[in-house]
């Protein structure tokens, strides 16, 4: 039944003949959805219909609707999400917010396992706002126990880029909220991979990415969410026109709506957000709770074939699936050449330094079968040494 539906799912990508996908967490297929709608926004809305395209085309209410279809996927209720900007500006606009918030406290916790661009978006914050706050970076296994009274935002990716660990959400925002901590979750690597429940856990603001599990294609608007209880409470530091209560009244001065709109600044990239839009139709009428059965067999078939195969690498995520988001990763020293071989060999996944070789698991177009073969290319990759080629060594800018 489960198969099935993914048979269907995976008719819905363009993916070029012979490549095993294995990055749909750094950046989604392409939905054959997204491509007819571009053509269709470029051509009609744009091409024909011109400035009328904002109302005749819906363009005006699309990072709502986008944020609609967004916020079934994470258990957000209806008018908590919103698409806008990119990660990283969200977290500063949510990190902002929720230190005016919090009012005297001062600690921002987060751990190693953060991606870095949140770090240094807190860092950034500290510096601009100039109110004496510090971030305090703990090891991910260390978290729960540092939550206390003088902590005022709890800011946490749920799954680890690298290794694939995944935090207890609904345990740890429990454990904020016990002591007046707000939360921030980072969903980057969870929306689109697993069921997240945000409202269940109460999270406070969430953010995250739509050019990954969400397919929404390369610099994807990225999305907010805010608990309803706080929208109206918050001070938005991105104080944009259309963020204001009446945009097109022009008033001099800043009013924020009274809805997450506040969240937006200003005008949104309509051509990605169309893409986004319409990437997010092949989630219709697919529950979580099966892409997360599939993901996890899928994950299990990889992690035992490989550590059959290849007995030099080392796993690097964690053993109990319960643990793990939707990646599987492995560690060796010649990690970069290996993924280089295995790219030459049609199998993507990417390399995260030192050492990290990382494989997304995507049930809407990653079968079991192709786990199993990109176990055996791997194979034949570290048992015929074809990492040590030059050509395999050679770094581009991107990894
Ligand atoms: C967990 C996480 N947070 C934030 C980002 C930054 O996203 P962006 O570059 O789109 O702002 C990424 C990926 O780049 C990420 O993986
Ligand atoms: N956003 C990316 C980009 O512009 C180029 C290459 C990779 C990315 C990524 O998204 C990286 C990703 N956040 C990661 O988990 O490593």
């Amino acid at each position: 039944m489960t198969a099935s539906i993914f048979d269907k799912t995976r008719t819905l990508f363009d993916l070029p003949e012979g490549v095993i996908y294995l990055d749909g967490n750094s950046l989604g297929a392409l939905p054959r959805a997204a491509r007819e709608r571009v053509a269709r926004e470029v051509n009609h809305s744009w091409g024909h219909e011109l400035i009328r395209a904002w109302n005749t085309c819906g363009w005006i209410d699309l990072p709502a609707e986008v944020g609609r279809k967004i916020g079934r996927l994470i258990g957000a209720p209806e008018g908590s999400v919103i698409a806008a900007d990119s990660t990283s500006i969200n977290l500063f606009k949510a990190l902002t917010a929720a230190l005016r918030l919090a009012g005297e406290r001062k600690v921002i916790l987060s751990d190693t396992g953060n991606f870095p661009s949140d770090l240094y978006i807190a860092e950034g914050v500290i510096e601009t706002m100039g109110q004496g706050h510090r971030l305090k970076v703990v090891a991910p296994d260390d978290v729960e126990a540092a939550i206390g009274d003088d902590v005022a935002v709890l800011m946490l990716t749920e799954v680890d880029y690298a290794t694939g660990r995944k935090h207890d959400m609904k345990a740890l925002t429990a454990k904020a909220r016990a002591h007046g901590v707000l939360t921030i979750w980072d969903l980057a690597h969870s929306a689109g991979a697993f069921p997240v429940d945000l409202h269940g856990a109460g999270a406070d603001f969430a953010i995250g990415c739509g050019y990954k599990y969400l397919n929404g294609g390369p610099g994807a608007p990225a999305f907010i969410y805010v608990r309803p209880e706080l929208q109206e409470k918050i001070t938005p530091s991105l104080s944009g026109w259309l963020g204001h209560d009446a945009p097109f009244q022009f008033e001099l001065g800043y009013r924020p709506a009274g809805s997450i709109d506040r969240m937006r600044a200003g005008t949104p990239p309509v051509l990605s957000m169309a893409a986004l839009d319409a990437a997010l139709s092949v989630w219709d009428g697919i529950e979580m709770a099966d892409v997360r059965a599939r993901s996890i067999e899928l994950c299990e078939i990889f992690i035992r074939e490989v550590e059959a195969r290849c007995p030099t690498l080392t796993l690097a995520s964690p053993r109990n699936p319960e643990q793990r988001g939707s990646q599987v990763s492995f560690r060796h020293e010649q990690g970069f050449a290996i993924m280089q071989a295995l790219i030459a060999h049609l199998v993507i996944g990417d390399f995260r330094a030192p050492n990290i070789i990382r494989f997304g698991f995507t049930p809407l177009y990653v079968t079991p079968a192709d786990a199993v073969k990109a176990a055996e290319v791997l194979e034949r990759v570290m048992k015929e040494r074809l990492y040590e080629k030059p050509e395999y060594q050679k770094k581009g800018k991107v990894t």
